[in-house]
């Protein structure tokens, strides 16, 4: 079997890099050990707070925001850290040559019920033109990514990498506290079978997206000539290892009546790093014409549409665009 660790020095990631990724790894764990206990550990229900973004916080949403936070100021080589939880970008050290940015608790919704959550993170080079602590750190393309992945709180706590190679799987040994490679390179199918859409939208959606999906839904008697099924687990992270997994097309589109016109899920936290896992397993990511990576951030907890997963299938909803 091969560690993390060993997987790191074998992929010849710089010694800085693989060191972040290790704290990350290491954060995981605490987090993993308290969702393990759920109740027992106080740490189920609400903070009491609400995010920037409005939203209701979960104790664990601080918790683990928290851990990942302190964890991470600590490192010589990280200039600035990002989270979903923080209103602001939070400086750190002047010389680091990277910054990070995460969802330290993906899936939120999920955590009173025992479902699927997950931690979901990026790393960027810093920025040398711009100050720490500003915006326009984070101001770069998915395309910039040096390194993304997530770890999902699943049966097993699993971690899915990469450093720019090839998408990995590690799967947690509670009993070593060491992640082990359990899936060498990640390869989604170019087509499939498997839709995920949080269907009471409906009605919200754009017409392109209201004919893509009732084609999969008019199954072999339809234009697509075979059937589909759907699966929605209401956490990015438990959707997108699925489609990970066994392929599948993950949509969050434009909601054109309500607030989140623009979508739901955030570029920086949520879209690019796991634009970058799927495009590193072999498909494909876009907000519609555009790959997500090519999207240039207009602002710190901007969200944009997700389509993601089998490469044909995403050009399949593209055809219809
Ligand atoms: O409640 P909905 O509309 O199905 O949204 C589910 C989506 O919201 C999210 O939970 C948002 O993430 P957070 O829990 O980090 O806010 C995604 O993981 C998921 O895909
Ligand atoms: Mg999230
Ligand atoms: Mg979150």
């Amino acid at each position: 079997m091969t560690d993390l660790a060993q997987q790191l020095a074998d992929d010849k990631v710089p010694s800085e890099l693989a060191q972040l990724v290790q704290t990350l790894a290491e954060v995981s764990q605490s987090i993993s050990a308290k969702v393990r206990l759920g109740a027992l550990a106080g740490v189920l229900g609400s903070a009491g707070e609400q995010n920037v973004q409005g939203e209701t916080q979960k104790k664990l949403d601080v918790i683990a925001n928290d851990l990942l936070k302190e964890a991470l100021l600590r490192l010589p080589q990280v200039r600035a850290v990002a989270s979903e939880e923080e209103d602001d970008v939070v400086g750190a050290n002047h010389g680091g040559a990277y910054i990070v940015a995460f969802d330290p608790l993906d899936g939120s919704s999920n955590i009173d019920i025992n479902g699927q959550i997950g931690t979901i993170f990026t790393v960027y080079p810093a920025r040398d033109d711009v100050a720490c602590d500003s915006d326009a750190q984070f101001a770069q393309p998915g395309r910039k990514q040096v390194c993304a992945g997530y770890m999902l709180y699943g049966p097993s706590t699993q971690m899915a990498l990469t450093t720019g190679g090839p998408s990995r799987l590690y799967t947690l040994v509670p009993d070593q506290q060491k992640y082990q490679l359990t899936e060498a390179e990640l390869r989604i199918a170019p087509e499939c079978n498997e839709f995920a859409i949080n269907m009471a939208n409906q009605r919200h959606w754009s017409p392109v997206v209201q004919g893509y999906i009732a084609n999969l839904q008019a199954g072999a008697d339809g234009p697509r000539g075979k059937d589909f099924n759907m699966r929605w687990n209401g956490a990015m992270v438990g959707d997108v290892h699925r489609v990970l997994m066994r392929g599948g097309i993950f949509l969050y589109p434009a909601n054109t009546q309500s607030k989140v016109h623009n979508g739901k899920l955030r570029l920086l936290y949520e879209a690019n790093p796991m634009a970058m896992l799927v495009e590193q397993a072999g498909g494909s990511a876009v907000v519609g014409e555009q790959a997500i990576l090519d999207v240039d951030p207009e602002s710190l907890h901007q969200r944009v549409p997700v389509i993601l997963g089998s490469g044909a299938e995403v050009q399949a909803f593209q055809a219809l665009s």
